[in-house]
């Protein structure tokens, strides 16, 4: 199945520029939009509750900041960049009664509505720009010239430019420098969520925490351990990135190439692939759906208990130590949110 692929040039800049943008919340994503699209030439307002924390980062940057019912009513595009639980509520408490024939109401993610907790009028736009990548990378690389790729989709498009406007706006943010593919709210959701369970954040952690608990039990140092597992996973993701598996087994020494091709099935088994497809099939249900959402209905306890549990962790008190003493690796995550 081969996809639509967009670049700079596919993209009209001037459809957003024309445009009175709200950005709804200004955590990681929201920062590096709502900075982003400024540095485009595009009319940003920020929507904060009165009590945010996030509001005099906002304010610091000089963007205006306003209500989120205040930001949806003057402007004609809505971005929502609160995070994913909070959002069917932001939604009907400040969104839904200041919507207009016209607007667009835009996400950086689509699990409200792929999993039906928002439902937009029909007289309204629904699109996405869902940037792949931390939002504080995705700000990171606009400013150095670069671009985190974007799916893009739409869900409803009663004024039948929401394509060109989601392009336009993947595009303010730099994600057309790097590529913008279309797609739709099942397909983003699912992978993403998917993505970030059993490979990039879930099935990472646990490989590098697992990793180093068996050189540490096994008396090897720890901090021969954390440099082993974690320190150089990014030098080896890195040469992944840049050239894929391939050019890292290229740059690596045969002795490790060989462990690699032998070793390697022997701890991703096919007992941890068939894990993988029943966490695929949890998204596909609405199983992890239902779940999160009540954790956080729920309080959140749960969650509290096990990031204080990953919090503790030894790796986390030995990378500390080791990265104190790598100027360049202990970087600020931003300077501004
Ligand atoms: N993190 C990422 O890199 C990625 C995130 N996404 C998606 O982007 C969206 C935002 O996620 P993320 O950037 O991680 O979120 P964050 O948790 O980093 O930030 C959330 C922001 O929303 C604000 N907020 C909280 N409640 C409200 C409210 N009632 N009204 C308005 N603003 C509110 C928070 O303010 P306060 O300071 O007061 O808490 C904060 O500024 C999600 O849909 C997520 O799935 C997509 C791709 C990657
Ligand atoms: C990998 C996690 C992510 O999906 C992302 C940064 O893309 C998220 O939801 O934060
Ligand atoms: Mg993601
Ligand atoms: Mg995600």
């Amino acid at each position: 199945m081969s996809v639509e692929i967009f670049y700079d040039d596919d993209a009209d800049l001037s459809i957003i520029q024309g445009r009175k943008v709200a950005v709804i919340g200004y955590g990681s994503q929201g920062h590096a939009h709502a900075l982003s699209l400024r540095d485009s030439g595009v009319d940003v307002r920020i929507g904060l509750p009165e009590g945010s924390k996030s509001r005099a980062k906002a304010e610091e940057e000089g963007l205006r900041v306003l209500t989120p019912a205040e930001a949806s009513a003057e402007a004609d595009l809505i971005m929502i960049l609160a995070p994913d639980t909070k959002q069917r509520h932001i939604y009907t408490e400040d969104i839904e009664p200041n919507l207009k024939d016209g607007d667009a109401i835009f996400f950086g993610h689509g699990f409200n509505i792929r999993y039906e907790l928002i439902k937009a009028p029909a007289n309204v736009d629904v699109a996405m720009v869902a940037p792949k990548g931390p939002g504080h990378l995705v700000r990171r690389q606009f400013v150095d010239g670069k671009g985190v790729p974007c799916l893009i989709a739409v869900e409803q498009d009663p004024s039948g430019n929401a394509q060109a406007l989601a392009l336009a706006y993947a595009a303010a943010i730099g994600g057309a420098r790097a590529g913008v593919i279309k797609t739709t709210f099942k397909e983003e959701t699912e992978t993403d969520l998917f993505g970030e369970q059993a490979v990039l954040c879930g099935g990472t952690s646990a490989l590098v925490q697992t990793g180093f608990e068996v050189l540490t039990e096994a008396g090897y140092a720890p901090e021969i351990a954390y440099f082993e597992v974690l320190h150089e996973l990014k030098l080896i993701v890195d040469l992944m990135y840049e050239g894929g598996i391939d050019r890292m087994r290229y740059s690596i020494s045969d002795t490790a190439e060989y462990g690699d091709l032998t070793r390697g099935p022997r701890v991703v088994t096919p007992a941890v692939k068939e894990e993988m497809r029943k966490i695929l099939g949890e998204i596909q249900d609405g199983t992890f759906a239902r779940e999160w959402v009540g954790e956080d209905e729920e309080g959140r306890s749960n969650f509290r208990k096990l990031q204080e549990a990953g919090a503790q962790h030894p790796i986390e008190e030995t990378g500390k130590k080791l990265r104190g003493l790598m100027s360049w690796v202990d970087r600020p995550i931003t300077e501004t949110a």
